[in-house]
């Protein structure tokens, strides 16, 4: 079943949570909606069930406005982040309490009813533990359950809020891998939140990034993360180092050094010639070979945590207005370029892959992130 959402906007009080929200979810499609807390995620997902109504706007199921509608009639599995397991319940008593208290006329036969929640425990992977209880699970198997008992009521859509945030970060990587697989068994519509960018970018076919109430960018897995709309975007997909640099006859300098062309992608306003900020994240820059163009950088310190090394360098020339700020820079650790880092050693480094904005203020880009981060620009603008 498809999902279009058409101008929803949702005020509580004085405060704007969703603001002319406009999104096709396709059938059948596994979509993210990720963002800063606050940014109207849960609240889009509540529209969507029919656990709250939009002030404006409308939603439609296959074409069918779902404003008369009731939750009920919606034929929608849910999944929140607290698993709300019947605890007097056994598994498969939770499994099929959707079944069961259906109404006489559209009610089946028991045994129907307890093959179905058995073929559903089996299909989360709790084949065998049909009779154990609630208290007798780990977290992720709770978290599975949930699912079965979403999945028993054979959902158009299926609308996941955090299912594994109250899990710890191992359980959360296996129910990642398992949820995608358990999506493309059954190919129902899904749309989760998330905070946890990676958990996105691993699940969805598409991402829908929001900020105050709005979208700021919706697309593919790739699309955002190798074309983000917007600092946020980009801030929020994974680490970055800003770097202010010039753009000049369609190419972007770091001081002297011309680090690559410059090539607007198709969602941003093309940018004036002039002062920009480049962004980089610390996995996308290497050392230079000798015929490349690279910023030349003095390392300052080096990390090594499992499978990463993380090095902090600054700009080597102090011409640089750069040259009071820092970059990180991270490496597979078995990668070639390791053994170069070493403290106070001199490399050029070069960035495979960069995004171009138009400059902002420290405190604009400090207002957009969760987490703090290095940034390498002139000290003017850091105090801005
Ligand atoms: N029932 C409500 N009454 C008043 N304000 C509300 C209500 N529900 C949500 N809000 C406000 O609307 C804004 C958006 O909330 P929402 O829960 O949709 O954000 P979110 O992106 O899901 O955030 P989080 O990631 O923290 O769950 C928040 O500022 C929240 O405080």
């Amino acid at each position: 079943m498809d999902i279009q959402l058409s101008g929803i906007s949702k005020q509580f009080g004085q405060f704007k949570a969703l603001d002319n929200v406009g999104l096709n979810i396709q059938s059948g499609e596994l979509l993210a909606l990720l963002g800063p807390s606050g940014s109207g995620k849960t609240t889009l997902l509540r529209i969507i069930a029919g656990l709250e109504h939009a002030d404006i706007g409308s939603v439609y199921f296959d074409g069918v406005d779902m404003a008369n509608t009731p939750l009920r009639e919606r034929q929608i599995g849910f999944v929140f982040q607290h698993y709300a397991l019947f605890k007097h319940m056994t598994l498969r008593e939770n499994v099929s309490f959707g079944l069961r208290v259906k109404t006489r006329a559209f009610r089946r036969s028991s045994a129907t009813i307890r093959a179905r929640a058995d073929e559903l425990l089996k299909l989360v992977q709790l084949g065998g533990l049909e009779d154990r209880y609630p208290h007798q699970l780990s977290g992720g198997q709770r978290q599975r359950v949930a699912l079965a008992r979403a999945l028993a009521i054979d959902p158009k859509v299926l609308l996941l809020d955090e299912p594994f945030g109250a899990l710890d970060a191992k359980v959360r990587k296996e129910l990642r891998q398992w949820l995608r697989d358990l999506h493309q068994q059954t190919g129902v519509t899904t749309v989760f939140v998330t905070h946890d960018q990676e958990e996105a970018l691993e699940l969805a076919d598409r991402v829908v990034i929001m900020q105050k109430g709005k979208i700021a960018q919706l697309g593919s897995v790739d699309q955002v993360y190798e074309q983000p709309a917007s600092p946020l975007v980009f801030n929020f997909l994974g680490d970055s180092n800003i770097i202010a640099a010039q753009l000049q006859n369609g190419a972007v300098y770091v001081g002297d050094a011309e680090i690559g062309a410059y090539s607007p992608s198709a969602n941003i306003a093309v940018l004036d010639e002039g002062a920009v900020d480049v962004y980089v994240r610390p996995s996308d820059l290497r050392i230079a070979d000798a015929e490349q163009v690279g910023i030349e950088v003095v390392v300052n310190s080096i990390q090594r945590t499992g499978p990463i090394v993380r090095a902090e360098v600054s700009f080597a020339h102090s011409t640089f207005a750069q040259s009071h700020s820092t970059l990180r820079v991270e490496l597979p650790h078995l990668h070639h370029d390791v053994p170069r880092f070493q403290i106070g050693a001199t490399l050029r480094l070069r960035l495979m892959q960069f995004s171009v904005f138009a400059p902002q203020t420290i405190t604009a880009v400090r207002e957009q992130l969760r987490a703090p981060i290095l940034i390498g620009r002139e000290r003017e603008r850091l105090a801005g």
